[in-house]
């Protein structure tokens, strides 16, 4: 099957060990452009296999690029995928993490997880009432009876998170305590979260709607030099969700699956996430009471005024939200640099 969307979206990979885990996904990420984010030490080189279409950026160039504001960019954190986010000029966004691998599903077939998500994301979501059938677009399922027909035109998608078989998604503690659990459970559903409701985000099989949410899509500062790590994509999924509930976009969640064989240690990954375990009895309060003006019409916009919540409101906690505060704040003034709104190109030719 030819790839869909070809020229509209962008693999954004982040990497500190390897890419070898591409010669899997070959038959279906061959044809599309990669951004690989190289964590870590710049000097070393990592290999793409060939035939991958790609621009590679490490920490020099992130310092290069972003001056300044690269200090908004993590270090030694997976966080650092969202410089590719901020400089890519494609519609949707795919990002998987290096050790995730084709999954089957019951019948045996490879799973293409790209196409799954487009799929998710070009069809519209249904977070104002909950459908039984889960996902009313696919094939062989629809609307049930007592669906109000005045909600069945649904709203935009603008974010699918997919699922993992094999290692799930689970923070240290859990993984310390069931080390050989493993998940075998195929469920065929994709479903819209409900407007209202968070849900912790996993980066590692997510797709997005780059214009409608890829600026609250950023993952903070984490990782080397913060005191708090492996929270990137959990802080970004209570974000996007807000902004999502407040401009009438859907989050969906489901498949597509992919095979996790997850590659990090139980012990440093509790050091780097601990305080995001009592933090988050606190951050999820935050995110449930945030109200956004009306004023706030893009993502943006709904960002700046997270920001100056966050700084509000989880200061109190730690000196570290201040300075996320400030982050966020680089964040979109760097993607307003990267992204200038049309009118603004117009104004300037
Ligand atoms: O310092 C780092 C550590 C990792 N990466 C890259 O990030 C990806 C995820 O890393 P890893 O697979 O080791 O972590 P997991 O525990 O399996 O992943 C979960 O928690 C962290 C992230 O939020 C992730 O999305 C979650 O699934 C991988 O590509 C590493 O190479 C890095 O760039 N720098
Ligand atoms: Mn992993």
């Amino acid at each position: 099957m030819a790839p869909i969307l070809k020229d509209e979206v962008d693999i954004v990979i982040p990497t500190i060990r390897s890419l070898n885990f591409l010669e899997n996904w070959r038959p279906f990420f061959e044809p599309y452009h990669l951004i690989i984010i190289q964590d870590g030490d710049p000097t070393k080189v990592i290999e793409v296999p060939k035939g991958f279409d790609y621009e590679l950026y490490n920490r020099n160039d992130i310092n290069r690029v972003l001056g300044p504001k690269a200090n908004c960019i993590s270090f030694k954190d997976g966080a650092c995928r969202c410089f590719g986010f901020l400089v890519s000029k494609k519609k949707f966004i795919y990002t998987i993490d290096d050790d995730c691998f084709v999954a089957k599903d019951p019948t045996g077939k490879d799973i293409d997880t790209l196409t799954q998500h487009l799929d998710n994301l070009t069809k519209p979501s249904t977070p104002y009432f909950f459908n039984t059938l889960y996902d009313p677009y696919r094939e062989g399922a629809d609307f049930v009876r007592g669906y109000p027909f005045s909600l069945r035109q649904g709203v935009p998608t603008a974010v699918s998170h997919g699922l993992w078989l094999n290692i799930p998604d689970y923070d240290a503690p859990t993984q310390l305590v069931k080390p050989l659990e493993r998940n075998t459970r195929y469920v065929d559903a994709v479903m819209t979260i409900p407007k209202g409701t968070l849900y912790p985000m996993c980066a590692m099989n997510l797709a997005f709607n780059r214009e409608l949410i890829g600026a609250a899509m950023y993952f903070g500062i984490m990782g080397e030099g913060h005191p708090l790590g492996r929270y990137d994509d959990m802080w970004a999924g209570w974000c996007t969700k807000v902004v999502c509930d407040h401009l009438g976009y859907g989050v969906k969640t489901g498949l597509p699956y992919l095979w996790h064989s997850k590659a990090s240690n139980p012990f440093v990954n509790l050091k780097k996430e601990y305080k995001g375990l009592f933090w988050q009895e606190e951050m999820i309060p935050f995110f449930q009471s945030v109200v956004l003006p009306k004023e706030c019409t893009n993502a943006q916009q709904c960002y700046l005024e997270l920001a100056k919540l966050t700084k509000e409101k989880l200061g109190p906690i730690d000196p570290y939200f201040h300075n996320f505060a400030d982050a966020m704040v680089a964040w979109i003034e760097a993607w307003e640099e990267f992204n200038p709104p049309a009118n603004a190109k117009t104004e300037s030719a």
